[in-house]
Formats: C-alpha cells, sequence, structure tokens
C-alpha cells in the first residue's frame, strides 16, 4: 500500500484502499480502492442506490461504520484539520429560508472567519462566491422565494466561501435546465483549472461522465472502472462513457452472475 504524507504535491487528493461501509446489515461499499487526483473533476458515476452518496459522505468524514484506509488530503477521512480544507454539497440544499441570499453567505463566512478583524475578508469572500454561482444579481432575494437550482446554487456558494482545497458535490445539477446545468460544469472547470480545487461530483447522468478528466463508474457498491472518459471508451471500443458503462455491466454480469451484497453482519 502506498503512503502519502500531508506535503506530498503528487498525492492523490483521496485515496481508499479496501474501503468498506455496511448499512443497516448490507454491505454498501464493498472494499473499494481508488484515487482521486489532485487539481482535477472527477465523476462518481453510476445508477440511482449504487452507493454514491455513501462514498461521498465517507471522504467528507460523515460516514459511520466505515473500515479500510481512506486517506483525504493526506490525513485519515473525518480528521478535524480537514473540516476548512473541503468543500460539501449535499443533495438537499442546505439555505435558511427566512434570510437573503447575501444572509445566508454572510452567516456561514462569519461562522468561517469570526470577528471583526476578518470582517473585509468576509465581504470579498461572499461578493466572490456570489458571482462564482451567478447569483449576485439574487443577493437581496430570500432563499425561501429561489427557484430550486438557485438554492442549489446558494448552497454551492457556502461550500466556496471557505476557498476549500478539495470541494465534494452530491449531484449538483439534478434538476437544473441545460443552460445552468452548462454553467455550472463551466465553473467546475473553471475552479480546476484557475484555482486548483479538486472536485469530486457524483451525477447519475452519463452525458455529464464526458466533462470529467476522471470517472469512478459504479455499481452496486463496486467500481466497474476508473479511468478518463476516452480510455473508456477506447477499452470497450463504445462511442459514448453511457455505451462504456452498459458494456461493462453487461460484461460483469456474465463474470458474476449473482453479486450478493447482503452481509451476515447486525443491522446497524
Ligand atoms: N440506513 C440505511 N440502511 C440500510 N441501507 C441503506 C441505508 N441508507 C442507504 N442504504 C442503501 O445504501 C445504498 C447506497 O445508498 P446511497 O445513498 O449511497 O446511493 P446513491 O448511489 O447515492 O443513490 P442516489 O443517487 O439515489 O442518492 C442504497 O442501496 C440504499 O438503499
Amino acid at each position: 500500500m502506498m503512503n502519502y504524507g500531508d506535503g506530498d504535491a503528487d498525492a492523490p487528493a483521496v485515496h481508499a484502499h479496501d474501503l468498506t461501509v455496511v448499512r443497516g446489515g448490507r454491505t454498501v461499499l464493498d472494499a473499494l480502492t481508488c484515487h482521486v487526483p489532485r487539481g482535477r473533476i472527477t465523476g462518481l458515476l453510476g445508477p440511482s442506490g449504487c452507493g454514491k452518496s455513501t462514498l461521498l459522505r465517507a471522504v467528507v468524514g460523515t460516514q459511520a461504520h466505515v473500515t479500510g484506509t481512506l486517506d483525504v488530503l493526506g490525513r485519515p477521512a473525518g480528521a478535524p484539520a480537514l473540516r476548512p480544507r473541503i468543500g460539501y454539497v449535499t443533495q438537499d440544499p442546505s439555505v435558511y429560508d427566512d434570510l437573503t441570499v447575501r444572509q445566508n453567505l454572510d452567516y456561514f463566512a462569519a461562522v468561517l472567519h469570526p470577528g471583526r478583524a476578518a470582517r473585509d475578508h468576509r465581504r470579498a469572500g461572499v461578493a466572490r462566491a456570489l458571482a462564482d454561482v451567478d447569483l449576485t444579481r439574487h443577493a437581496d432575494v430570500l432563499a425561501g422565494r429561489l427557484s430550486g437550482g438557485q438554492r442549489s446554487r446558494v448552497s454551492l456558494a457556502v461550500a466556496l466561501l471557505g476557498t476549500p482545497e478539495l470541494l465534494v458535490l452530491d449531484e449538483p445539477t439534478v434538476g437544473l435546465d441545460p443552460v445552468l446545468r452548462r454553467d455550472l460544469w463551466n465553473l467546475f472547470r473553471a475552479l480546476a483549472t484557475d484555482r486548483g480545487t479538486t472536485l469530486l461530483v457524483s451525477s447519475h447522468v452519463m452525458d455529464e461522465a464526458e466533462r470529467c478528466d476522471r470517472l469512478l463508474l459504479m455499481r452496486e457498491g463496486r467500481f466497474l472502472a476508473e479511468d478518463t472518459p476516452q480510455a473508456l471508451r477506447d477499452r470497450t471500443g463504445a462511442p459514448t462513457v453511457e455505451a462504456a458503462f452498459l458494456h461493462l455491466v453487461d460484461r460483469a454480469a456474465t463474470a458474476a452472475p449473482h453479486h450478493d451484497t447482503t452481509t451476515q453482519e447486525p443491522a446497524r
């Protein structure tokens, strides 16, 4: 097994080995091994229920019953020192409806950088996060009056406030129209290219896979493949990542027709 130190610039942002999570007696993540390179967009793709959210929660340190190795930015996942270095956006936007967009951001900025001395820093950070998600024009609108897509962008803006090294996004484009989806992917690309941010983005929309530098294709708690979109297409002879995914599913089904993820462990 590889050992990476905190200061190792070549170290992946996330390194998992034999990562297993049991939920309610079911093995939801089954001995996963993978790495997420720094400064790139890694897509975690797979059908609903395959374990994407569980893996993301393990990476940010909020998932119980994790075994195996999981290092994040050179530390064990969940280490308190990682908190300010990781931005996490869940599927349900965490936004206060009775505050405006700006007040939401001001509040979270004050939690991150408290004190009078940080006032200008907070103000600049809020303005930048608003611009990042294209909500400057809506800054003074109550969050409760926003559309679903706008609310999820407020959540993303909150995650960007701390200038995280690692941004973990759980299905960030669900429910967004094609224009907003494109704009968000352009933002993700800019974050990786201009700020060196590492992005780990889950999706079950296969066309989004084409926009990633690297893919983790997941099914039933296991990885079917870990590669670049181009390599996946080449390897399977498929014209799209979606077709490559289906090809790999069929191949896995032939190799192991009855994959049972049920374990004998007690229910938790
Ligand atoms: N508390 C629980 N007890 C038992 N099984 C659970 C529990 N929570 C989730 N699961 C199961 O774990 C599996 C993985 O769930 P997870 O939410 O990680 O999937 P997902 O790929 O993110 O799906 P989605 O895209 O629908 O959110 C699912 O099959 C789900 O039914």
